[in-house]
């Protein structure tokens, strides 16, 4: 990483943020965004915003939830009209009223939830809506292996889109913009799902693609990865761009600081506060599943383990290997076929999902929008979604809205939920401030147990930090947390105990203190390393696990189940 600098090569907030530096030459900018405005009721989204794309660049977009970077490229892609301002793409005036226009002038978008029919092939998937340039037939499959070759993107025309993991979901989904033509590409949050070998592999494609000319725009949270792939890097804060940022000049530390416009805490220290005391055990849990072709799986395989009071229980795991089904069977939205989940001392294997939550376990799921909010109600019904039994949204039995909203009001202080108000519907919020409200509404009820899946993705660096000392600070009172996190870091610098699940099965324990995103990551992919032990009590899951994989696999990839991807 590269070193602070007293100079920082920042340019303040100006029409100038980001132009090419003198003697650039003359070739037209890829994108120039110029005084771009966009307001939504109560909020500026967009104020006044400047930026120039070279061509040939990864250009990074950071800033804090809500700052407004997927507004911005919402712009760029023709979802949504900016109410001032221009676009030039390539030196020409852009008008981009819907995607279609957008694509016509070479910009293509690849969104953070895949939009991939698994059903389908490769080259069907890509085919599909734009039968008209290349056919469906050979000449498709022509095109797909010359753009596979071109980029190293390593595209099977012919592999089932269900056989695959979520890397290579996301190159199809690159190569999908790439066959319609794209030659500026937008990527939002592209790292957010996967491992850090699979990160340095997408790397390795962009800069393939700006080799070839062509330019990326990429809006990230991880700031480390942003330093390390990005030419140029635009801070944007409460709506406007604040610097222009030369990736060489700064640390990860100095960006975060621009973000949020003042200094960072520093990280705290590993502190151990488990008790002896187990709070949640789960034994011998199978679950089986039948995929549409009939055929049988076992989703989860023997999982066995103990999580004690004040003990972060950390599952690091590839998207789709059971950690989502793992965490359904605990709250009770999934029926295992054998075993037994024990919460404080109490059986509850056949209790409700509601009836568990009342029982104390707190709940932040993977999927916000299915399972955490109701999108079209105000922020305060969503903070009793859920809790509607209990205080302070209802008094024996009878609901007591006055309370609720000023809870939410508590909540949303004390979360930082950027909002107009409690009044705005949850769909207006940016997705990190949705899940802030979501962590605080959990949180609030003081459970014993938290399940926690990714319950910092898409949240900016200060509001991690601040969601980490929340789980922290409960931790010390007691508090059994199950996280489950496609985020390394926070496994590793969370978790008190981390394990790893690989194709239903817990396959090996893993030290947090001394292990290193990268060999946790290789474990994670099935390469077992000699530092890693077998789990304990992982029970006694056999060998040939019936897994979803596909036995011709050819690669160290594992076959991701249905939700690879969400
Ligand atoms: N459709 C909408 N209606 C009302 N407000 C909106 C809408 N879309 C975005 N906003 C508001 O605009 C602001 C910017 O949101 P945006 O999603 O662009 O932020 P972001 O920087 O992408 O955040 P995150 O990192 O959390 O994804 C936020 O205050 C958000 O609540």
């Amino acid at each position: 990483m590269p070193e602070p600098h007293q100079e920082c090569a920042i340019t303040a907030p100006s029409a100038h943020a980001g132009e090419p530096p003198t003697g650039a030459g003359t070739e037209p900018a890829a994108v120039e965004l110029r005084g771009i405005t966009k307001r939504f009721p109560g909020v500026v989204a967009n104020h006044d915003i400047d930026i120039t794309v070279r061509r040939g660049t990864v250009h990074a977009l950071v800033g804090e939830n809500g700052a407004g970077k997927s507004t911005l490229m919402k712009i760029l892609y023709g979802m949504q009209r900016p109410d001032e301002g221009t676009i030039t793409v390539d030196g020409e005036r852009a008008e981009l009223h819907t995607p279609a226009d957008a694509i016509a002038r070479g910009i293509g978008m690849v969104h953070q939830h895949f939009m991939l029919a698994d059903n389908l092939t490769v080259l069907e998937n890509v085919v599909l809506g734009a039968e008209k340039l290349h056919g469906i037939g050979g000449r498709a499959r022509a095109r797909i292996k010359e753009i596979s070759d071109a980029y190293g993107l390593d595209v099977r025309p012919d592999a089932l889109v269900e056989h695959l993991g979520v890397a290579d979901r996301q190159r199809i989904e690159i190569l999908k913009v790439l066959y319609r033509g794209a030659r500026i590409l937008i990527l939002d949050e592209p790292t957010a799902v996967l491992v850090p070998q699979e990160v340095d592999a997408l790397f390795g494609n962009l800069r393939e693609l700006k080799s070839e000319g062509l330019t990326v725009i990429f809006i990230s949270h991880k700031l480390d990865e942003v330093l390390s792939v990005a030419d140029a890097i635009t801070v944007i804060r409460r709506g406007t761009t604040v610097a222009s940022v030369d990736p060489h000049e700064v640390n990860a530390r100095r960006l975060a600081e621009l973000m949020v416009g003042s200094e960072l805490p520093s990280p705290e220290t590993r502190e151990s506060t488990v008790t002896e005391v187990p709070l949640l055990t789960v034994d011998g849990l199978r679950l089986c599943e039948t995929d549409p072709d009939g055929v049988e799986r076992t989703v989860l395989d023997g999982i066995g383990f103990t999580i004690h009071k004040g003990e972060i229980l950390g599952i690091a795991g590839v998207e789709g290997n059971g950690q989502a089904e793992l965490v359904e069977a605990i709250m009770g939205m999934r029926k295992p076929d054998a075993g037994v989940v024990t919460l404080d001392g109490s059986d509850i294997t056949g209790l409700l999902t509601r009836a568990r939550r009342e029982a104390g376990i707190g709940y932040i799921p993977e999927d916000r929008h299915r399972h955490a909010l109701l999108l079209e109600a105000p922020l305060w019904e969503n903070r009793i979604l859920g809790h509607v039994t209990e205080e302070p949204n209802s008094r024996r039995g009878i609901l007591n809205p006055a309370a609720a909203r000023k809870d939410t009001e508590r909540i949303v202080a004390e979360y930082d939920v950027r909002t107009p108000g409690i009044d705005v519907t949850a769909s207006s919020l940016s997705g990190g401030n949705q899940q802030k409200l979501i962590v605080g509404r959990e949180m609030s009820h003081h459970p014993k147990l938290l399940i926690a899946a990714h319950p910092t993705r898409g949240v900016d660096v200060g509001a991690q930090a601040q969601i980490w000392d929340h789980i922290r600070q409960a931790r010390r009172e007691g508090l059994a947390v199950l996280l489950i996190s496609a985020d390394l870091d926070e496994l590793i610098g969370l978790s008190d105990t981390l394990r790893v699940m690989y194709r239903g099965r817990l396959v090996a324990d893993v030290d947090p203190a001394t292990v290193t995103p990268e060999e946790l990551g290789s474990a994670m992919t099935g390469a077992a390393s000699g530092s890693l032990a077998s789990p304990a009590d992982a029970g006694s899951g056999t060998t040939d696990s019936a897994s979803t994989t596909d036995s011709a696999s050819t690669s160290d990839e594992p076959r991701a189940a249905e939700q690879a991807g969400e």
